[in-house]
């Protein structure tokens, strides 16, 4: 548990950039893009050159992440080709589930945008909502559904600062031109295209996964996938003036309709000598999302680092 209130002044989270010239060699102390690495998907920061992780307990104002998945570091490197983008990248999150404050939450986000971060590629693993997207997918998300926002619970809730819009628009939260880069990079990998979906993410604030009902209800709002993070990070950069493209990753299905069947139908066809077929009985668990980030983790990867050599290009 961290403090209710991060500070997130200047000269707080300048105290940060001046530990990290300590630590780092200059060609990465002014990374250009950003990444948050979702449930089980450190492995983004994989292949970045002259790598140098430094855990967040180095560093003032971090929290440590309490979650399976989620390492506590910013992994800092060179990606793409030639002489390379400088990177750095969150190796774990932090949730408002695990006791962290909002202001805890977006903080690296903040910490990011001031080492000179413009663009920024947040993932996560997510339930599907939509049959569509099934289990594997990686969904381009393109707009959000913020129950938590909606009823008292946003990131940006207190006093006007000089340095931040007061009022801020998110009609273009999820920028048109990292997504362009985005698919373009998937066509260049070739992906097939059910590889790669686009859709709306709702953030809900967890720990507990969807009842069925909920499931429903977000679906019918208009959500393609669910998840317990990501949007506090998409507000906090769109402050920051910082682009953003999102990458969910489908780890399970949340809407599956037979689930719901009638017990009563099911108990009267069994008397009447008519059996139906079971009715399955689905549970998702930690266990399952992680599997599944692991087994994607390599075409998250690719992705992720095509998408960055192609914003290097301007494409
Ligand atoms: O950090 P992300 O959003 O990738 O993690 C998801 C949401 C919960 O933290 C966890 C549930 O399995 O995975
Ligand atoms: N809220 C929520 N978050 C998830 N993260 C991975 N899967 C899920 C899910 O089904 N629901």
């Amino acid at each position: 548990m961290t403090d209710l209130q991060q500070d997130t002044s200047l000269e707080f989270i300048a105290s940060n950039i001046d530990i990290l010239g300590t630590l780092l060699p200059e060609q990465l102390l002014k990374p250009q893009v950003g990444i948050v690495c979702g449930s089980g998907l450190s492995t983004l920061a994989a292949s970045f050159r002259e790598r140098v992780e430094v855990p967040y307990s180095s560093l003032k104002g971090f929290g440590t992440s309490t979650v399976p998945g989620h390492k506590s570091a910013l992994a800092f490197g060179l990606l793409g080709p030639a002489d390379g983008v400088p990177v750095v990248a969150m190796l774990g999150r932090f949730h408002a589930y695990e006791g962290h404050s909002l202001s805890t939450v977006v903080y690296p986000v903040r910490v990011m945008a001031r080492l000179g971060v413009k663009n920024l590629i947040i993932t996560n693993a997510a339930g599907s909502l939509d049959p569509g997207l099934p289990v594997g997918t990686i969904v381009s998300i393109r707009d959000h559904l913020a129950l938590p926002n909606l009823t008292g619970f946003n990131p940006l809730l207190g006093p006007a600062k000089p340095q931040y819009p007061r009022f801020l628009p998110l009609s273009t939260a999820y920028s048109h031109s990292l997504r362009r880069a985005l698919f373009h990079a998937a066509h260049q990998l070739a992906l097939p295209a059910s590889a790669v979906g686009e859709g709306t993410y709702a953030w809900v604030s967890g720990p507990t996964y969807e009842s069925p009902a909920e499931g429903r209800f977000l679906r019918a709002a208009g959500a393609s996938v669910v998840g317990m993070s990501t949007v506090p990070e998409v507000l906090a950069a769109r402050e920051e003036g910082v682009e953003v493209c999102v990458l969910s990753l489908v780890t399970n299905f949340v809407v599956i309709p037979d689930r719901y069947r009638s017990v009563r139908e099911e108990v009267d066809a069994e008397l009447a000598g008519t059996p139906l077929p079971p009715s399955p009985q689905v549970e998702v668990s930690h266990e399952e999302v992680l599997a599944i980030g692991k087994e994607k983790s390599e075409v998250m990867r690719a992705l992720v680092e095509k998408t960055i050599e192609l914003i290097g290009k301007g494409v």
